[in-house]
């Protein structure tokens, strides 16, 4: 279970009244959420509403202002080892594949940034060969993918990839950041189905951040809606078109149009 207990998050302003000033401007207000094992939360907002900052926080990156994180009952900011221990649980997918993956690095070396931290993290000495034939098949491609550059693959080849080396190193939670919004719907579809066999398969927790609401009704069992930083509903994706919250309906009436 990863726990979001009243997070409070602010930047420096830019806009500053003196010139060492220390103006902050909010970007979440209050934010607590509950993650239960093997289910999907999606987090929706708007474009600067505060879920990658949100993002942030959870995968161990923004120490918060206030409020905690805690995973299995353990708090992440508190030590030194609780972080480890996030660390050790929670692998992260963004959405720029192509950054993400050094073009320099074949896919076999991508993959093995994942195989690495996992030798690390279980003090164990893998066959790295085997297991990345294997990651390559799970995530749909083939052990002739492993000696080519990120150049040579497509955007949906190369997040599978980026796929394959977050679950290299077995995270119980994966944090996907806006991971499908760069690709054709087409290519969405194909990588939501792979995401809910891997969920089954191996029976992960996913955090999908993302703006785009048919991708939560396709993948996620709740949803949490996001708007200038406060949490506006938190509610089951079979219950979505009985929400109360403004946002959510606006939403979801722009899609019932757009069908
Ligand atoms: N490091 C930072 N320093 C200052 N302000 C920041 C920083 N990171 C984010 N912000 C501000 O926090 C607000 C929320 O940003 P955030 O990236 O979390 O939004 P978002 O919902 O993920 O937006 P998008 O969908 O466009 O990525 C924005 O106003 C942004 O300018």
């Amino acid at each position: 279970m990863l726990e979001v207990n009243n997070v409070c998050v602010s930047f420096r302003s830019e806009r500053q009244e003196k010139l060492f000033g220390t103006t902050r401007d909010q970007v979440l207000f209050d934010v607590s959420l509950k993650v239960p094992k093997g289910t999907c939360l999606g987090i929706l907002g708007e474009s600067g509403s505060g879920k990658s900052t949100l993002g942030r926080v959870i995968c161990g990156l923004l120490k918060p202002d206030s409020g905690e994180l805690k995973i299995h009952g353990t708090s992440v900011y508190a030590s030194r080892s609780g972080r480890k221990n996030l660390q050790k649980r929670l692998g992260v997918v963004f959405q720029d594949y192509t950054t993400s993956a050094n073009p320099r690095f074949r896919v076999k070396e991508i993959i093995a940034e994942g195989l690495s931290a996992r030798e690390r993290n279980q003090k164990v000495r893998l066959n790295r060969i085997e297991e990345t034939n294997h990651l390559l098949e799970l995530v749909g491609l083939n052990a002739s993918y492993a000696d080519r550059y990120p150049h040579e693959l497509s955007g949906g080849q190369l997040q599978r990839v980026c796929i394959a080396r977050a679950v290299a190193c077995q995270p119980e939670i994966i944090l996907f950041d806006e991971a499908i919004s760069s690709l054709d719907a087409h290519t969405q579809v194909q990588i939501m189905d792979l995401l809910r066999e891997l969920k089954e398969k191996l029976g992960l927790t996913y955090i999908f951040i993302t703006h785009d609401l048919t991708s939560v009704t396709y993948l996620c069992d709740d949803v949490l809606f996001l708007y200038h930083g406060r949490i506006t509903e938190h509610i089951p994706v079979s219950h979505i078109a009985e929400t109360k919250d403004e946002y959510a309906k606006k939403l979801l009436a722009s899609m019932i149009e757009f069908d």
